[in-house]
């Protein structure tokens, strides 16, 4: 009896032994080797994932830098308005045209946004080769919204507005700021001499930074200016490079703002700031109102935009990438007796100077008709290239859109944001 007791144990010991000697250890370097092979595969997997993105990215950065000149020609930043117009390629033309409207076929549900917002880059590169000479024609040289005092003219009110931004954001002599979304560098050339700092502009579209880099040049404020190619979703600049960044009016074409805040918040340096004009429909705006929704597509359409977001998905999108907000406040919510969408009107009774009848006449009611007129002979008689008149009508729908937005408040160009990064944020990533 009590030797098969002891045999028993014996048999549990060399059982033990075993599994303690050779099974455990196995499967031990099992689940090693299994583990050290799927984080090697995995980043095979993510590394080739990346270098395709990154040679994709390439690819289409080649593509449109290629498009751009066939479609502006050489020089192209010399040229503005409708001269600039009148020199383009006419099937380059036919082709942004189309790249530019080909989603834009009257449909809002789930699935048409959707392809929208996945061509994002392509159809937003396409709106501004084909908007831009219309915008420095019938606008200038800063594709923005702005409030207007009593009395106070178009350009100086422009500028104020821009000022405030650099106000805002606290930008003093010597930063190095990043302007997102730069257009042909109206900002960036104002907030350059008002605060005597060092600007990179970064910008999707490649016929803008050419003319952005021809105005600086003319201005004599090269030193002080860089305009780049790049796409905000995706910002190529070291982690803690800037010490402030703005945007005006840009990021509203954005398909995702969390993803497009997140990028300027890893670039932005610890303690540094954002501030932002934002476009946005506001807290009154009903997306299941057939009314509000086609104000809501016009200003889509027109502008090249997506997908126009409310106002609180911008400010959960800030606060979610770990921005602390210190301003929040919607400039166009006020009882300015010159409202910020005037000029687009046609009611002279907002006229504030006698300078401005020129500005006005070309983004008033009328004078976009005359336009119209103009544009379509020259595209009859083949001066203008063909699709220009696509271009004036979809305009149009931006400018009824933009001022049935600001009447009813349903919508605001200028939704002000002050962001900080705090001191402490990890230097490289986001939070969210
Ligand atoms: C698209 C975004 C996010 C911002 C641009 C804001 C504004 C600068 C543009 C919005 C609609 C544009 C129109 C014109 C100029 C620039 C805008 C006001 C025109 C007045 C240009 C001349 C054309 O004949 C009519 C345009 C109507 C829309
Ligand atoms: C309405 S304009 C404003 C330009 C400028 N901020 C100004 O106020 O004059 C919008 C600008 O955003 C740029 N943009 C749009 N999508 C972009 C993207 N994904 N990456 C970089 N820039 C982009 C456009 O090319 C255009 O220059």
């Amino acid at each position: 009896m009590i030797k098969q007791i002891y045999i028993k144990r014996d048999i549990c010991i060399v059982i033990h032994i075993i599994l303690v000697v050779l099974v455990i250890p196995g499967i031990s370097s099992l689940l090693l080797f299994s583990i050290v092979f799927n984080y090697i595969s995995c980043k095979i997997r993510t590394n080739k994932q990346t270098n395709k993105m990154d040679s994709e990215s390439n690819e289409l950065r080649q593509r449109q830098a290629t498009f751009s000149k066939e479609l502006h020609g050489q020089h192209a930043g010399e040229k503005t308005g409708m001269s600039a117009l009148l020199s383009k390629n006419n099937n380059a033309q036919q082709e942004a045209v189309n790249k530019y409207l080909r989603l834009w076929d009257g449909k809002t549900d789930k699935d048409a946004e959707e392809r929208r917002l996945e061509d994002y880059n392509e159809s937003t590169h396409s709106y501004y080769n084909v908007v831009t000479d219309f915008y420095e024609y019938g606008w200038g040289s800063s594709f923005h919204f702005c409030r207007f005092y009593k009395g106070e003219n178009f350009q100086a009110a422009v500028a104020r507005h821009e000022h405030y931004l650099a106000h805002m954001a606290e930008i003093k002599q010597g930063d190095l700021v990043l302007d997102v979304g730069c257009g042909v560098g109206g900002p960036a050339r104002e907030i350059a001499r008002f605060t005597n700092c060092n600007i990179i502009g970064l910008n999707n579209n490649d016929y803008q930074i050419e003319k952005a880099k021809w105005y600086a040049k003319e201005s004599g404020l090269q030193d002080h200016l860089q305009f780049v190619k790049g796409d905000f979703m995706n910002l190529e600049f070291e982690p803690n490079t800037f010490d402030k960044v703005y945007a005006i009016e840009a990021t509203c074409h954005a398909p995702n703002l969390e993803k497009c805040y997140n990028e300027i918040y890893k670039v932005l340096k610890p303690g540094g700031i954002f501030a932002v004009y934002e476009w946005v429909m506001t807290d009154k705006y009903d997306e299941t109102n057939e009314e509000h929704r086609k104000i809501c597509y016009e200003i889509e359409l027109g502008d090249g935009i997506p997908k126009m977001f409310s106002v609180d998905v911008a400010r959960k999108a800030l606060k979610d990438c770990g921005f602390e907000v210190l301003v929040d406040d919607d400039l166009a919510d006020n009882t300015d007796p010159v409202p910020w969408y005037y000029p687009l009107t046609g009611e002279w009774k907002y006229v504030q100077t006698l300078s401005d009848i020129g500005t006005f006449f070309r983004t008033s009611y009328f004078g976009r008709k005359f336009t119209n007129l103009m544009v379509s002979t020259m595209e009859k008689v083949g001066l203008a290239p063909e699709g220009s008149v696509k271009v004036t009508g979809a305009l149009e729908e931006a400018a009824v859109g933009l001022v049935a937005g600001g009447r009813s408040k349903l919508f605001t160009p200028m939704m002000l944001f002050v962001a900080k990064k705090p001191l402490d944020a990890d230097s490289t990533t986001a939070t969210a």
